[in-house]
């Protein structure tokens, strides 16, 4: 099954290279996954959705971006036009199969812009009896750029969703993610064996 997870976030990646690069924030893909079972028969696993951050109009994030998506491609009522509410009506609730969110970076417990955070969202998936979202494949942690310690797994465990960390892909994940983050700072700042100011390019 180890691969499987793998193969999921190679496909979140490209989807990651997708997104605008920001200082501001981290370029992230996301998918989102019907299974029948978690023994890890692949083999007729159900791609439900896919989404990267600034994919829709406005400061979005991946995981975001992904259950938007679900829900304009299964025209969810948007009479309270605020579709965040109505996704977990737009999910499957099948009691055999499990919805599972693969993404390269560790859902958002909190935002600097104080948008509704993903675990918040993924959260609303599993109301109103709905299954919801099981559980949370992700390939990093979130980095301390922004939010310091991130608190999006302690979050996902204390509502009793299910994650996991898939190692294999950090150094690539994180080289998409932070692609229009400004690395000059750290360059001037640290001094590289012996030589103040710029550091060599490369
Ligand atoms: N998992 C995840 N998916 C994303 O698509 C994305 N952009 C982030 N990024 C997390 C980071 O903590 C926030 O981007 C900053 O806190 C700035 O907050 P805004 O994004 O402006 O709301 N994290
Ligand atoms: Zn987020």
């Amino acid at each position: 099954a180890g691969n499987a997870h793998l193969n999921y976030l190679r496909q979140c990646l490209s989807l990651a290279e997708r997104s605008p690069p920001r200082a501001t924030n981290f370029r992230v893909g996301a998918l989102l996954v019907q299974r029948r079972d978690e023994s890890g028969h692949t083999t007729d696993d159900r791609i439900l959705s896919t989404g990267y951050t600034l994919e829709l109009p406005g400061n979005t994030h991946a995981e975001q971006c992904c259950l938007l998506n679900f829900a304009a491609a299964h025209a969810v009522r948007d009479d309270d036009n605020d579709k965040d509410d109505c996704i977990a009506e737009a999910l499957p609730s099948d009691p055999i199969r499990r919805v599972l969110l693969y993404v390269t970076m560790e859902p958002c417990a909190r935002r600097l812009s104080g948008q509704t955070p993903c675990v918040q969202r993924i959260l609303q998936t599993r109301t109103a009896g709905r299954r919801g979202i099981d559980k949370v494949y992700f390939g990093v942690r979130e980095p301390d750029t922004f939010v310091g310690e991130s608190q999006g797994c302690r979050m996902l465990t204390a509502a009793g969703v299910e994650w996991e960390h898939v190692a294999g892909l950090e150094e690539e994940i994180l080289a998409v993610a932070m692609a229009g983050h400004d690395h000059r700072e750290d360059k001037a700042g640290k001094v590289e064996d012996g030589k103040e100011g710029e550091g060599k390019q490369g």
